[in-house]
Parts: C-alpha cells; structure tokens; sequence
C-alpha cells in the first residue's frame, strides 16, 4: 500500500513525535502515531471527524500528557521535564484556537499585549510599538482600540493571530483556523499562514478539515484513523490525494462517500 510519500525536504528536523499514545482513562484515541516535522514546513493534521486531530494538538502544546510515547522540540524532551521545562519550551508555541479565544472585555490592542506583559519585562510603550507591529503583520492594525464583539469572524481570527505570534514564536498551532469563514476570507487566512511561515520562518502545525485550504499551505502532513486508531498515511495532502491508495485516505481526500461496512469506518 502506498501511504507514505517519499522525503524531498531536506530542511532540519524541529518535531520529532515518537510512538505516541493519547488516552482518556481507559479509552485509547490514538496510538503509536510517529512523525516529524521539519523546520519551516506548514504540517498538517488530518483525519475524519472524532479521530482525534485535537487531541494530538493539545498533548503538543503541553495540555494533556501522553500515556506513552516521546515528543521531542529540538532537542527537548518535552514530557520528560518538569514543568519548569515546558513552560519554557512552551515560549516557542504560538497557538490559535478555534474561536480565535480573545478575552471579550479587552480591546484587540490589549489582547495582543497581554502574553508580553505576563511574560517579558518590556516598558509599555515598546510593548505598544510591538502590538502595532503584530497587528499591522495581520492587517488588523485599524481594530487596536475595538472590542472582540465589534469584529467579525475573520477578524477575530486574525486578531487571534496577532495574538498567537506576540511572543515571537517559531512554533505555530492552529486549531482548524478557517472554520466557520467565507472561502474568500479562508483563502485571505491562508495566505497570512503561508506569510508568516515564510516572513517568519515559523514552523505550522494545523488541524483543518479544509481541503482546498489544506493542498494550498500544507507541505507535509498525517492522516489519523479512528478505526485503527493510529496513523494511517504520512505525507503532504496533495500527495495522499494523488498517490496514497488507503482507501479510507483516498475517499476522505477525494470528498467520497466510503462504504459504510469498511472496517475504516469512524465509531
Ligand atoms: N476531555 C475529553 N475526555 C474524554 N474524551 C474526550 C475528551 N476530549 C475528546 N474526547 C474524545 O476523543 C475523541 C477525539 O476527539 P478530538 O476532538 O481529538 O477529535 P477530532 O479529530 O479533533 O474531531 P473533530 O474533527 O470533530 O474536531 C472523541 O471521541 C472525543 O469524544
């Protein structure tokens, strides 16, 4: 079966996930998922609805510790720590939740400011300066004084950016970035994604269950089954759609209905 593509970057390993198991108490969501992502590559996560793209998201950004399993950062042990160690491995993540997941009783300029004054010892007017700068990368600089309310969903997601990228990190999550957008807005956000990935150097880890979206950024990517309940294909989308001759993989990237008795089938 051809589910792997074959590597063509040559660029340094940044993530290296080894063997990984997700559980909730005695339910198992995934296990034994392996994969890298190499530095300044846009990775996706892919997989049907319930597989568990999230919560492989949130064991890497330090919110639900592995039953088993290594997830190296450079040269970080990230779990083997303590969590003195992950906070500040973790100063390398910038992530962007769904909602955009801005405080409704700050202004955009205040949300964006808030991770520089918990976190750095920056004087307030260069952490202004620097909220100018983020929200000018995002074309958000004209909403600084406006409320999360005031705004709409793609500005809020934007906002939700220039927040993600305040500290300067060279690690980016994004948690289905365009749910919930018009296409035209969806493909302004990707463009911003495939700017900052190369205005920044920032290495892009995404859930998305945006296809068109996802063969336009992604450059590597998994696929996670539910049914088997590990990775089932590795490779960028535009190869497993092309390529890969999962059946399971190849319906989900050619939007087809899979019979409903495939042992691949999501429980
Ligand atoms: N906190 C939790 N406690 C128990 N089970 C959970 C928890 N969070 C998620 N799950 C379960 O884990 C499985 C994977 O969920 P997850 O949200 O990671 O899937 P997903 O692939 O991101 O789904 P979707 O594409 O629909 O967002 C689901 O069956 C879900 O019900």
């Amino acid at each position: 079966m051809n589910n792997q593509m074959p590597s063509t970057n040559d660029r340094p390993t940044l993530i290296s996930v080894s063997d990984l198991t997700l559980a909730f108490g005695s339910r198992v969501i995934q296990h034994d998922v392996s994969f890298e992502v190499k530095r300044g590559s846009i990775f996706a996560v892919m997989g049907g609805s319930g597989c568990g793209k999230s919560t492989l998201l949130k064991s890497m950004i330090g919110l639900l510790r592995p039953r088993q399993g290594t997830y190296m950062v450079g040269k970080d042990n990230y779990w083997s720590g303590d969590d003195q160690s992950r906070i500040q491995i973790g100063r390398r993540f910038g992530v962007l939740f769904q909602s955009g997941a801005l405080w409704s009783s700050m202004t955009v300029g205040e949300n964006v400011a808030l991770p520089m004054q918990m976190f750095t010892s920056l004087t307030p007017p260069v952490i202004r300066q620097l909220v100018e700068l983020k929200l000018g990368l995002v074309g958000m600089l004209h909403a600084i004084d406006q409320y999360p309310s005031e705004l709409s969903g793609g500005m809020r997601k934007r906002a939700g950016l220039a927040r993600a990228i305040s500290l300067d990190p060279d690690i980016l999550f994004f948690d289905e970035p365009s749910a919930g957008l018009d296409p035209i807005t969806s493909a302004r956000l990707d463009d911003l994604i495939l700017n900052l990935r190369d205005g920044l150097g920032a290495t892009i880890i995404i859930v998305s269950h945006e296809l068109s979206s996802l063969f336009h950024i992604a450059d590597d990517g998994i696929f996670l089954d539910a049914g088997q309940k590990t990775a089932v294909a590795h490779g960028s989308p535009t190869w497993l759609r092309d390529h890969c001759t999962d059946p399971l993989v190849h319906a989900f990237m050619h939007r087809e209905q899979l019979d409903t008795s495939s042992p691949h089938e999501n429980g």
